[in-house]
C-alpha cells in the first residue's frame, strides 16, 4: 500500500523506508528533589508511524505532544520503553544520520539573508558527492516551496514570524533527510501557507519519507493531506489511525460527531471527559485496526479537492545519496556523523561568523568607536604622565585602568556570544551540521581579529598620549601584554557564558571577575597576603598582565625618568618596580601564565560547551 501511493511523487523515491514503533513509552520528568517529587508526562504509549505516510500527533496544550516529538526524534531519552525502526531496536547514531528534528523554536542566524542561510546549510549539510550546482539548485526549489522567494534578500531579523518558521523549516528540508520531526510547523502560519506546506511535506512523504508532525488541531483542510493521525489525551493515547477512521471509532464508545463537524475538533472537545474510554479503546496506541486503510481515503479525498496550490510550486526532488553502502550498518555507525569534514566546518562557520559579526554594528563600529574614544579620554585625562617621575604613580594607576578597561569590554562582549547562540547552536549540532569543536573554533577565530583590532586602537593611542617610552620594544611588549590580557578575558567571558542564560550570565559575571581583581597586586600586594590566599596570584591573568605592563614601562633596564620636582621617589624605575613587588618578576614568565591561564580556560569552557549540548541543558 505504502509503494502504491508513492506513484504520484514526480521525482525518485528514497531508497529505504524507515518505519518508526515504539511500545511502552513512558516519559517523567522530576522537579523537585523530594521522594515522590516526579510528574509523568508520558504514560507508557505504543504507535507506529510509516515511512511514505504523514503523521501528524495532535492534542490538547500540555497533553505531552511536544515530549514525544523529543523522544522519538531521539532528542530526550524516555525513562522506559522501546522504540524500533523497521522492525528492530533502533541505533542512535544511525538513526540521526538519517532522520532531522524542526524544533518549535525557530531561532535563526539574525543577520543572514533567508538566500545565504540556505547557502551556508547547503554546504555544512551536503557532502561532497552534491555538486556546487546541486546544492545551489537544492536552494532554489527550497526558496520557491517555502514560498519565500520575495523575501529572500531579507535578513532573518527583519522577517516575519511566519516567514522565519518557514527559513527554520528550509534549513533541515536541505539535506533531504528520510525521517522528518516536525513540532508544531504552522503555528503562526497563515491558512494559505499551511496548506502549502502541509502540501509540501505530504509530497515528500510520498517520495518514501517518514514525516511526522504535532499540531494543536489541524483544520479541516489539512486534515485531508494527514494519513495517520495520533491523538494523546492526558499524556496517553486517545486515537492512532487514519483520520477517516476517527468517527467511526468515537462512535465504537458511543461518542457521536456531529455532522459537518470538524472530527478533530470535536475529539479535542471531548477528550478530557473520555480520557479513561479513549486509552481503553485505542489500547494506548496499540490497536492497529484503524489504520488499514490510510492511503486509499486520504488519496481519494485529496485527488477531488481543489487545493489552489500550484504543483511547480511545491516541488523538491530528491538527492543522491552519498557514496557508501546502506547495507553495511557497521561502517556506517563507525563513520563520522557529519556530513563534511571538521575542518571544511570549521571554514564555513568561520566565514559565516565573520559575516555576522561584521553586519552587527555592535560589534564593529560601535566596539572600535568605544575603545578609540575612551583611548582618547583615557590619553588626555593622563597626558605625558610618562615622562615624569613626578607622575609615576599616576602612570602605575593608567596602567591598571587600561588593564581592567580591555578586560571588562573584552569580557562583556564575549559573555553574551553563547547565550545568545545555544538554541541556535543546539539545534543545528543536533540536526548533525557540525561538531562542536568546528563550532568553538570558529568563534574564537571570528571574535579575536574584532578584538585585536580595537585592543591595539586603544593601545596606541594610550601609549603615546601618555608619554610612554618611544621605543619599538618596549611598544611591543606593552602591545603584547593588552592584547594577550583582553584574549584571556575573552575567554572567560565565554566560560561564564558557556554556563548561563544571558541573564544569569550578566549577574553571575562580576563574581566570576572579582577574585581575578582583587588578587592582580594593585589592592593588596602578594608579600602583604595572607599565606592562604596567595595561590590566587598565580591564577590571575591580571596580576600576570600587570606584571607585564609594569616591566613594559619600568623594567627591562630602564634609565634614570626626568625629574621635574625637588625629589622624585620613583626616578629611578628600579625602586618602583621593588615597591611593586616586581623586582624579581620576569616579563616571559608573565606572557607565559597568561597563555596557560588562556588555555585552561579554553578547554574548560569547550567540555561545558560539549556537555551543554549533549545534554541538551
Ligand atoms: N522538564 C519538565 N519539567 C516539568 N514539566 C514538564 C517538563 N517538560 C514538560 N513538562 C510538562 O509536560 C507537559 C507536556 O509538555 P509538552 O511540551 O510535551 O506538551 P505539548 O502537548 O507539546 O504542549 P503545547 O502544545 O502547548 O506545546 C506539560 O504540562 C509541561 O508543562
Amino acid at each position: 500500500m505504502v509503494t502504491d501511493s508513492r506513484s504520484e511523487s514526480t521525482s525518485a523515491s528514497i531508497t529505504d523506508d524507515v518505519n518508526i514503533a515504539f511500545e511502552d513509552i513512558t516519559y517523567k520528568v522530576r522537579h523537585t528533589l523530594l521522594p515522590g517529587g516526579s510528574k509523568t508526562i508520558l504514560n507508557g504509549v505504543s504507535g507506529q508511524f510509516n515511512a511514505g505516510e504523514v503523521s501528524v500527533i495532535i492534542g490538547q496544550s500540555g497533553a505531552g505532544k511536544s515530549s514525544l516529538l523529543d523522544i522519538l526524534a531521539g532528542y530526550t531519552s524516555p525513562t522506559s520503553g522501546r522504540i524500533c525502526v523497521n522492525g528492530r531496536l533502533r541505533n542512535e547514531k544511525l538513526f540521526r544520520r538519517r532522520s532531522c528534528y524542526i524544533l518549535q523554536d525557530d531561532r535563526v542566524q539574525d543577520m543572514l539573508t533567508i538566500e545565504e542561510s540556505l547557502k551556508f546549510a547547503a554546504e555544512l549539510k551536503l557532502g561532497t558527492h552534491i555538486s556546487t550546482q546541486q546544492k545551489l539548485q537544492r536552494v532554489e526549489q527550497i526558496i520557491t516551496s517555502l514560498g519565500v522567494s520575495r523575501a529572500r534578500d531579507t535578513r532573518a531579523i527583519d522577517l516575519s514570524g511566519g516567514q522565519r518558521k518557514r527559513l527554520a523549516i528550509g534549513l533541515e528540508l536541505v539535506n533531504d533527510p528520510p525521517v522528518m520531526f516536525l513540532d508544531e510547523p504552522i503555528s503562526g502560519l497563515d491558512i494559505s501557507i499551511s496548506k502549502q506546506l502541509v502540501y509540501l511535506l505530504r509530497r515528500l512523504a510520498r517520495q518514501g519519507r517518514t514525516v511526522v508532525i504535532s499540531m494543536h488541531q489541524p483544520s479541516a483542510t489539512l486534515l485531508d493531506m494527514v494519513d495517520r493521525l495520533y491523538a494523546i489525551v492526558g499524556g496517553r493515547c486517545g486515537y492512532m489511525g487514519a483520520v477517516s477512521l476517527l468517527v467511526p471509532f468515537l462512535k465504537e464508545i458511543d461518542l457521536i460527531c456531529p455532522a459537518y463537524h470538524n472530527p478533530v475538533d470535536f475529539f479535542i472537545e471531548i477528550c478530557n471527559d473520555y480520557e479513561k474510554d479513549l486509552e481503553n479503546h485505542s489500547k494506548n496506541g496499540k490497536d492497529d485496526q484503524y489504520i488499514n486503510n490510510i492511503f486509499s481515503e486520504t488519496e481519494s479525498k485529496l485527488l477531488s479537492i481543489d487545493f489552489n496550490i500550484k504543483e511547480d510550486d511545491v516541488c523538491l526532488t530528491t538527492l543522491p545519496p552519498p557514496k557508501e553502502d546502506p547495507t553495511n550498518k557497521i561502517l556506517l555507525a563507525l563513520k563520522s556523523t557529519y556530513p563534511t569534514t571538521p575542518l571544511k566546518q570549521f571554514a564555513i562557520l568561520t566565514r559565516r561568523a565573520l559575516l555576522t559579526v561584521w553586519r552587527d554594528p555592535s560589534f564593529t563600529v560601535i566596539n572600535v568607536g568605544i575603545h578609540c574614544a575612551m583611548a582618547l579620554f583615557v590619553g588626555l585625562l593622563f597626558f605625558k604622565v610618562g615622562e615624569d617621575a613626578k607622575y609615576v604613580r599616576d602612570n602605575y594607576n593608567f596602567l591598571y585602568f587600561s588593564l581592567m578597561f580591555l578586560m571588562f569590554t573584552a569580557f562583556s562582549g564575549a559573555t553574551v556570544r553563547f547565550p545568545e547562540q545555544v538554541p541556535i547552536i543546539r539545534r543545528e549540532h543536533f540536526n548533525r551540521w557540525y561538531n562542536t569543536g568546528a563550532y568553538f573554533a570558529s568563534t574564537l577565530a571570528s571574535i579575536l581579529p574584532m578584538q585585536t583590532i580595537s585592543t591595539l586602537s586603544f593601545c596606541f593611542i594610550t601609549y603615546f598620549l601618555t608619554g610612554q617610552p618611544p621605543e619599538p620594544f618596549r611598544i611591543a611588549t606593552y602591545s603584547a601584554t593588552l592584547l594577550l590580557v583582553s584574549y584571556v578575558a575573552v575567554c572567560v567571558g565565554l566560560l561564564n557564558g558557556s554556563l548561563f542564560t544571558v541573564k544569569n550570565a550578566v549577574v553571575f559575571g562580576p563574581f566570576f571577575i572579582m577574585p581575578f581583581t582583587i588578587f592582580s597586586g594593585f589592592f593588596l600586594r602578594y608579600s602583604d597576603a595572607p599565606s592562604v590566599f596567595r595561590w590566587i596570584f598565580h591564577i590571575s591573568f591580571l596580576k600576570h598582565g600587570l606584571v607585564g605592563l609594569v616591566i613594559s614601562v619600568f623594567g627591562m633596564n630602564r634609565p634614570k625618568l626626568v625629574c621635574t620636582d625637588i625629589y622624585c621617589h620613583y626616578a629611578k624605575p628600579s625602586q618602583f618596580l621593588k615597591d611593586c613587588d616586581m623586582l624579581d618578576e620576569k616579563f616571559l614568565v608573565a606572557m607565559v601564565s597568561l597563555a596557560c591561564i588562556g588555555g585552561v580556560v579554553i578547554t574548560l569552557t569547550y567540555v561545558i560547551l560539549k556537555i551543554r549540548l549533549k545534554l541538551r541543558w
